[in-house]
């Protein structure tokens, strides 16, 4: 079975067949009118909703129970942990899915070595650190993460790594169990009054801050992105880096590792902190620079430090880090309790499996997340923007070069009411795949244009009145090229197409300068011609002699008798023969095939 551009926004060349409502086109009996049969389905364009073979999931660390159960049942499900980077390439070519936690490096050459199948990498956790988001991307590869069900576990463990560390805790419980019995060594320091600078106030960060304040704590965060009334809300200032980090008793560190915080506490930020700060890190490693936090613990800036992550996981034995006395460490527990487990595993299977159907994920990390409900609404407009980028490309000369497209939308919405990242990203996919053997999707499409030097910009043409529908029309240009069909050229120089959904099915309504109207459901031949009777019957007639089923014409005129482009659907591709016949005809003065 053919798969059409238009099936799903992330269409891989994988085993996984998807079926488009153009491909589904040729199995009906010829009596049922395409029309009825497209307006009676329900089921959405991005569905995968025929497949030869299951996809399969590769597993590569432990995962809930509840979470394996749910891939099993749309999935062929390999569970295969501790894979050495050179197995884990070697298995990944034969995998559509993967799914990591934090042990696994999903790097460039994981992506490389899939051959194009990966499509969905699955973070059953928060921290995207360990995936190259920037291959990913690349590859059309979409990420995804399971963001919320640790929240509370990463902020208990925080809570217990705080307490545990102002009552020297595992330090007690190693000298008791070595015989000894040390009750002046470890008096430990009370945290009632004390300052917590919590350090990146999102999910985590907000929940230890609440749970800090009922012990007591006066606690303050610093977080450059996060709104100062959800702070004020549970009673914490937001202040500045440098307010935060040298005015806390202890801090808790609950940031991204991101090139920004790379390393953010380092030497010099340690040199700013009160002398016998307290450090608990519960986020990344990385965030800290581990030899300036010994320089720190030695010389007495930093008395104490609990630390869940480490920049190398497992550290090397020799960790000077590790081995500090006044450090305590656990090893990358934060989302390890029963219940954020079973919980991460359900939202990651949840997310992959319909990233996997060609949903589009809420937690997608590298593309536009769209509200299942604006998906709904646009899910035409979607396919009317592939339908003309497929169009205007193949209205281009050979040997001109499409680099500047302009997407002009008209639409009753105000803009902050439409979300047009989904349909640019379809007319790049219907620009780019018919002469290229890329293939576009929702994750990669800005990429790959910018790759190939098209620049793609976009204008809104505000409407008066309310808006029943998201767009009135959608037009796309291409600039300085020639056309093989000189009629699509418009009077400002551009290949221009326009389109608009009628009845919920896309239409074409201008070619060049010349109103149309047909529906974008098979193929189109567009014919110029001199305005004159008979013309119809005769290109039909052409047509039928070769069983080529006509679904719509339509013809666009300047003035009776003068010129008039005429749009013909055809359901199946004409013969060669055909064509020329139809470029015989006396009055045609050029036409083109184009393959939709
Ligand atoms: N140890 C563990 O097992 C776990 C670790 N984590 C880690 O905890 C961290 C936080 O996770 P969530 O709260 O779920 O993420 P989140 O995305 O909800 O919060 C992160 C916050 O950091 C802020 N931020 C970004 N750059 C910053 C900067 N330069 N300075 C201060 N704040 C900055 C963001 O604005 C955001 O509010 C992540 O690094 C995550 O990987 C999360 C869960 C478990
Ligand atoms: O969710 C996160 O960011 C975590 O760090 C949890 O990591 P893990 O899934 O336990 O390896």
């Amino acid at each position: 079975m053919a798969t059409s551009p238009s099936s799903s926004l992330l269409q891989s060349r994988s085993p996984i067949k998807l079926t488009s409502l153009s491909s589904l086109r040729w199995k009906l009996p010829v009596s049922v009118s395409l029309r009825q049969h497209q307006l009676r389905r329900a089921s959405p364009v991005f569905v995968v909703v025929s497949m030869d073979a299951k996809p399969t999931v590769l597993v590569a660390e432990k995962l809930g129970q509840a979470g394996l159960d749910l891939l099993k049942d749309f999935a062929n499900v390999d569970c295969s942990y501790n894979l050495s980077p050179e197995e884990l390439c070697t298995k990944i070519s034969l995998c559509d899915a993967l799914i990591v936690r934090s042990g696994t490096k999903v790097s460039r050459e994981v992506f490389e070595s899939s051959g194009g199948r990966l499509k969905v990498v699955g973070r059953a956790g928060v921290g995207i650190d360990n995936v190259d988001l920037g291959a990913a991307t690349e590859y059309g590869c979409l990420v995804v993460n399971a963001p919320t069900a640790n929240t509370v576990a990463a902020a208990e463990h925080g809570i217990a790594l705080l307490t545990a560390m102002a009552r020297n805790v595992a330090q007690a419980d190693a000298s008791i169990k070595a015989g000894k019995w040390q009750r002046n060594k470890y008096v430990g320091v009370s945290l009632v009054g004390k300052t917590l600078a919590v350090m990146g106030f999102g999910k985590v960060g907000t929940e230890v801050a609440r749970r800090a304040k009922g012990l007591g704590m006066h606690v303050i965060a610093h977080d450059p992105y996060a709104p100062a009334d959800r702070a004020h809300a549970i009673g914490v200032d937001l202040v500045s880096f440098d307010e935060a980090i040298s005015t806390a008793d202890f801090l808790s560190l609950h940031m991204p590792l991101t090139p920004a915080t790379s390393k953010i506490l380092n030497d010099e930020n340690f040199a700013k902190m009160k002398k016998g700060v307290r450090i608990v890190n519960v986020a990344r490693g990385g965030v800290i620079d581990e030899d300036a936090l010994v320089r720190a613990l030695d010389a007495g800036i930093v008395a104490q430090a609990a630390l869940d992550v480490l920049t190398v996981e497992p550290p090397p034995k020799d960790n000077k880090l590790v081995q500090h006395e006044n450090v305590t460490v656990t090893p990358h527990l934060g989302a390890s309790t029963l219940e954020a487990q079973e919980g991460v595993a359900i939202e990651i299977a949840e997310a992959v499996v319909g990233a996997l159907r060609g949903e589009l994920a809420a937690t997608a990390v590298n593309a536009p997340m769209v509200p299942a409900e604006v998906l709904t609404e646009l899910k035409p407009y979607v396919t009317l923007s592939e339908k003309l980028g497929r169009l205007a490309v193949q209205l281009v000369a050979g040997g001109s070069g499409v680099k500047s497209v302009k997407v002009t939308y008209t639409s009753a919405r105000a803009p902050d009411d439409l979300d047009t990242r989904l349909l640019r990203a379809m007319v790049t996919k219907g620009l780019i795949e018919p002469i290229s053997s890329v293939f576009v999707n929702l994750v990669n499409a800005d990429f790959t244009a910018k790759q190939r030097g098209i620049r793609i910009s976009e204008e809104r043409v505000i409407l008066d009145g309310s808006p029943e529908s998201p767009l009135e029309s959608i037009q796309v240009q291409i600039a300085n090229v020639e056309s093989k069909f000189a009629s699509a050229i418009s009077e400002s120089g551009e290949i221009t197409v326009e389109g608009r959904v009628k009845d919920g099915i896309p239409h074409l309504t201008k070619v060049g300068a010349f109103d149309v109207d047909v529906s974008l459901e098979g193929n189109i031949i567009l014919c110029r011609q001199v305005d004159q009777p008979g013309m119809i019957g005769t290109v039909g007639s052409i047509l039928g002699e070769e069983n080529v089923n006509v679904s719509f014409m339509s013809v666009g005129r300047i003035a009776p008798r003068k010129q008039a482009v005429m749009a013909i659907g055809v359901d199946e591709q004409p013969s060669k023969s055909v064509l020329t016949k139809i470029g015989e005809i006396p009055a045609i003065e050029e036409f083109v095939f184009l393959d939709l």
